[in-house]
C-alpha cells in the first residue's frame, strides 16, 4: 500500500532551483511519494518532458519513492511508472484501470458525489481538493476548506484520500485531522529556496498529527 503521508507534486514549471535538485531535497526531508506534474505555463513537451521524467524517476528508484504520473498515460507505460494520476476531465478513469491493472491509480474528486462514485472504483486513493486557496493551478475550482474532507468520511467514503491545494506546514494538520490519509503539496517545496527544510518541516507537521 503506498504510503500518502507526504505526497509532494512537482513539475519544473513550479520550481524556482533545478527541479531534480529539488526533487533531491524534497527526498532527504521525507517525502513518502512522488507525482510528475508536469504541464501549464512554461512547462516542457516531448523529448524533454521524457528526459526530465526519466531523471526524477531514477531518484524516486533510488530511493524507494513511488513515482506517478499525473495526467499522461502514455508517458506512464512508456516509463512503466509506479501509478498515473488523473482528474474527472482526463482519460476516463475505467481506461486507466483498465490499463494499469498493477499500478496505483489516483483520481481527484472535488465534490462528494464524486467521492462516493471513487469509492466504489478500484483507484487506490483518491485526492480531494482544492481545500484551500492555491496560485499553482489557474483553473483549480473553488476552494472547500477541510469540512469537504469531513463530509466525505461522513457517508462513508473509505478510499485513502489525500487532500491538495493550498497546503503548507499551519494548515497540514487540519487536513489530516479532518479525515485525510497524506497531503499533497507543490508550491510549498517546490518553491521553496530551502526545499529540504519545507520538506522536513511538513513531514513533522503530518507526523505531529499521527501521534496524537
Ligand atoms: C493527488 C492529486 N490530487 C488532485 C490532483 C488534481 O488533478 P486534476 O484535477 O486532474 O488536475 P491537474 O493536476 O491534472 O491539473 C492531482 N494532480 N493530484
Ligand atoms: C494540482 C492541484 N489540484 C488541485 S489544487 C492543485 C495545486 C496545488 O498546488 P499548491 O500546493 O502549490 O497549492
Ligand atoms: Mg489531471
Amino acid at each position: 500500500m503506498i504510503d500518502l503521508r507526504n505526497y509532494f507534486i512537482m513539475g519544473s514549471q513550479d520550481c524556482i532551483g533545478d527541479p531534480v535538485e529539488t526533487l533531491r531535497q524534497a527526498i532527504q526531508g521525507g517525502i513518502t511519494c512522488f507525482q510528475f506534474r508536469e504541464k501549464g505555463e512554461g512547462s516542457r513537451s516531448g523529448k524533454r518532458k521524457e528526459e526530465l521524467a526519466r531523471k526524477l524517476q531514477q531518484l524516486c528508484q533510488e530511493e524507494d519513492i513511488p513515482f506517478i504520473v499525473n495526467d499522461d498515460v502514455a508517458l506512464a507505460k512508456k516509463l512503466d511508472a509506479d501509478g498515473i494520476h488523473v482528474g474527472q476531465d482526463d482519460t476516463a478513469i475505467e481506461t486507466v484501470l483498465h490499463d494499469f491493472r498493477q499500478k496505483v491509480v489516483g483520481l481527484s474528486t472535488h465534490t462528494v458525489e464524486e467521492a462516493l462514485l471513487a469509492n466504489e472504483l478500484n483507484v487506490d486513493y483518491i485526492g480531494v481538493g482544492p481545500i484551500y486557496g492555491t496560485k499553482t493551478k489557474p483553473d483549480a475550482k473553488t476552494p472547500s476548506g477541510p469540512e469537504r474532507i469531513k463530509e466525505i468520511r461522513k457517508v462513508n467514503v473509505t478510499k485513502p484520500i489525500v487532500g491538495i491545494g493550498g497546503i503548507h506546514i499551519d494548515n497540514a494538520r487540519e487536513v489530516m485531522e479532518a479525515g485525510a490519509d497524506g497531503v499533497s503539496y507543490i508550491s510549498i517545496v517546490s518553491r521553496s529556496e530551502t526545499p529540504y527544510e519545507a520538506a522536513r518541516a511538513m513531514r513533522q507537521a503530518v507526523e505531529e498529527e499521527v501521534r496524537y
